[in-house]
């Protein structure tokens, strides 16, 4: 069993039993907890479950939407073969001011880099798509909406700030897309990967999710070990990365587990 399939079926155990039940807006009651925490080095371990099948790729496309393309736009994640945004999608084809859109108007992911490059012992290395101002034309007020960054002796360490955390869809991607992101940060600074700490506000079970994580829980015992990361090497500019050098290696895992999700 991968060092993720412990921390996060820990959190999901531990909201099955103890969970605040609540109505939100979607319609569909969640069972939550609040300020759920995993913490992972990049150094020893990838964070992936194998306790069912994440869809890697599909949320490596996602990521590098927001941080590489930096886009708003739907239809430039579809030409990806990617669909989760689409119940957002405005009839202009955006996702209003969220996500990319805040990346860009900032370059945060340009400055974020030089800042690495130039000054790694800066106290203020943070990338924030929370933009009050813009917060109402936003399609979904961004969920995993700020990192904060620091190196330690040539580690880079990355903090996850996450305000509301779908513990059966959204976290999962979450989780490893964001170490992703700290793997290809790392090489283009020069840097090795370091700690990633995750921290959950809002976490949160989907009523209709419960039974398909109970599944998931009783898989535990026949966990695979995690599978390893490898990125194509020669690429040291971010801009240049693509999924296909992204690779996971030797992912096993306990298949698929299909939820709904809440809109
Ligand atoms: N309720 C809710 N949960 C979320 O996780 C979420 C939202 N809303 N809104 C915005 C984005 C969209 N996200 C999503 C949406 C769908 C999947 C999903 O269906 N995942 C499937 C595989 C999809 C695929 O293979 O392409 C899965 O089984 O993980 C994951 C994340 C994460 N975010
Ligand atoms: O990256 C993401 C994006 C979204 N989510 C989840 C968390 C919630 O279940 C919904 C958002 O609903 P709010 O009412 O705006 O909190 O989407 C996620 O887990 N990860």
């Amino acid at each position: 069993m991968s060092k993720a399939d412990t921390q996060y079926l820990t959190i999901v155990e531990n909201i099955l039993k103890n969970g605040y039940y609540a109505d939100n807006r979607t319609g569909i009651p969640t069972y939550k907890l609040p300020h759920q925490v995993m913490q992972f080095d990049l150094a020893e371990e990838f964070p992936i479950l194998t306790t069912k099948f994440v869809a890697f790729k599909t949320a490596v496309k996602e990521l590098l939407w927001i941080w590489q393309l930096q886009s708003n736009n739907v239809h430039d994640l579809q030409a990806m073969n990617c669909h989760v945004w689409d119940e957002w999608m405005r009839p202009d084809g955006t996702i209003g001011k969220a996500y990319g859109y805040q990346i860009r108007k900032y370059k945060q992911t340009d400055t974020l880099l030089h800042t690495l490059k130039t000054d790694p012992q800066n106290r203020r290395m943070i990338v924030s798509l929370w933009n009050i101002e813009d917060l109402p034309d936003m399609a979904l007020e961004p969920c995993a909406y700020q990192t904060l960054w620091d190196v330690n002796d040539g580690r880079l360490n990355c903090l996850l700030i996450q305000r509301s955390g779908d513990m059966g869809l959204g976290v999962p991607f979450n989780m490893t897309q964001y170490a992703v992101l700290v793997h290809l940060i790392a090489q283009v600074t020069g840097l090795t990967p370091g700690l990633f700490t995750h921290v959950i506000n809002n976490a949160h079970i989907y009523e209709n999710h419960v039974e398909a994580l109970q599944t998931q829980l009783a898989r535990k015992a026949l966990a695979p070990d995690a599978p390893t990361l490898e990125i194509n090497k020669n690429i040291k500019d971010f801009y240049a990365f693509t999924p296909e050098d992204i690779q996971l290696i030797h992912y096993k895992h306990l298949g698929k587990l299909p939820m709904e999700v809440a809109v």
